[in-house]
């Protein structure tokens, strides 16, 4: 078994390493906890590098702190003695409406990174989406998973071709749908990146691009992203992705329900409203403010994912409520990986499943379907 031919085989038989795993992590009873011992693990600019928001992190707080601002409403004496959390999303059923978002360079967090958080994903029955600046490549993953890799985020490069080639690479290898993020034409500034002088380890490298010389970092992240990533991008360029490729196109990054409008009218097969984990436009607002008006303009025409701050089950009931179909979450992912490699990832998504179930029977739902914007208190002076 050499480091970069370690297949899901060799995962599960070792079994008794990931129980033990499993049983050393039940320590931790929430994502926070998770956080606060990935902290402890990782070197701190890798753990800079995951945690930060934009600037002065205005909105990496609101994120968390406007799901908390939500109140739900409890119900009593309806059956729920059996709940359930199965849902789907485009035709595929998934076992929890908790997705995983795509987030770059997981390696950092553990040896097998990606490998690790797609492992987890097939025992959780959910859907990972793989970034495009993985440390891990499109085929390792497709191999890995035996030709279900789940779904590929793209930046579209300012060389097309190596965009055109990617897309075609991903959907010959088994991905199924294609994220197309919007909300980077620049990467956002990350103060402590700039600090820390942010690079890759020298061990690893942007493993989708290892024929290329855009596998390395040399100059730093912004300079890479400027370099590289084409900020003319435009909504007639949805269509040109929708010409090069028969995957549904979900559009990554939809904060205003007029953005939403111009997705669907461009061909998009899904929405994901999304600030990037606000890591972006600083005092931009919180993805589950805008996401009720977003969901409304929507009507149901294509699915609405949201992500950004879920970090209880709640959370994601709320989500749902408001009119999302699913949620994705990132750095609970990570800080789960960080801990506990393909283990952490697992216990991560089965605490917010568990919270969720809970939830739903507080609020008196058995299912994803029965959830709406009725469990949702409304103050009797608010206008909302
Ligand atoms: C460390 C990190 C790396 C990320 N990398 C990517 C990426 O490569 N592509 C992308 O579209 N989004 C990326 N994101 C954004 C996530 O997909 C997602 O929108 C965000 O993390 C959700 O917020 P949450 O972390 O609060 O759950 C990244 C986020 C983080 C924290
Ligand atoms: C390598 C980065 C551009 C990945 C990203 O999207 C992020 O750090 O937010």
């Amino acid at each position: 078994m050499s480091n970069n031919t370690i297949t899901y085989d060799d995962i599960k038989s070792s079994d008794q390493f990931r129980n033990n795993k499993v049983d050393a992590m039940s320590q931790f009873v929430n994502i926070n906890e998770f956080k606060i011992e990935a902290q402890k693990k990782l070197p701190k600019m890798a753990y800079d590098y995951y945690a930060s928001g934009a600037n002065d992190q205005i909105t990496l707080a609101d994120n968390e702190n406007s799901f908390k601002r939500i109140k739900l409403i409890p119900r009593c004496l309806v059956d729920v003695s059996n709940v359930n959390i199965k849902t789907s999303i485009f035709g595929v059923d998934i076992k929890t409406p908790i997705m995983i978002a795509p987030a770059a360079m997981q390696k950092m967090a553990s040896h097998l990174g990606e490998l690790d958080t797609l492992a987890a994903a097939h025992e959780m029955g959910t859907i990972m989406t793989l970034s495009s600046l993985s440390t891990s490549s499109v085929e390792e993953l497709s191999e890995q998973s035996k030709g279900n890799p789940g779904w590929f985020q793209l930046y579209v490069f300012k060389d097309r071709k190596i965009s055109e080639d990617l897309v075609k690479r991903a959907e010959r290898l088994g991905y199924t749908a294609i994220v197309l993020t919007v909300d980077t034409p620049y990467l956002g500034k990350r103060d402590a990146d700039y600090k820390n002088k942010f690079h890759l380890p020298l061990n690893l490298q942007l493993k989708i691009f290892s024929h290329l010389p855009l596998s390395k970092l040399d100059g730093g992240l912004n300079n890479y992203m400027a370099t590289m990533i084409d900020p003319a991008l435009t909504w007639k360029d949805v269509q040109w992705l929708k010409s090069i490729t028969k995957l549904p196109v979900l559009v990554k990054g939809i904060m205003c329900p007029e953005d939403a409008e111009l997705s669907i009218k461009h061909g998009a097969d899904g929405i994901i409203v999304s600030n990037h984990g606000a890591r972006q436009l600083d005092t931009c607002p919180s993805t589950i403010d805008v996401l009720y008006p977003i969901s409304k303009a929507v009507r149901g025409r294509v699915p609405v994912i949201l992500d950004g701050g879920v970090r209880r089950g709640s959370d994601v009931l709320k989500a749902l409520a408001l009119g999302a179909n699913t949620v994705m979450i990132g750095r609970p992912i990570l800080w789960g990986l960080s801990v506990g490699g393909q283990a952490g990832v697992s216990r991560v998504i089965k605490l917010l499943n568990d919270e969720l179930l809970l939830a739903m029977a507080f609020t008196g739902l058995n299912s994803v379907k029965e959830i709406s914007p009725a469990i949702i208190y409304k103050h009797p002076l608010s206008k909302f």
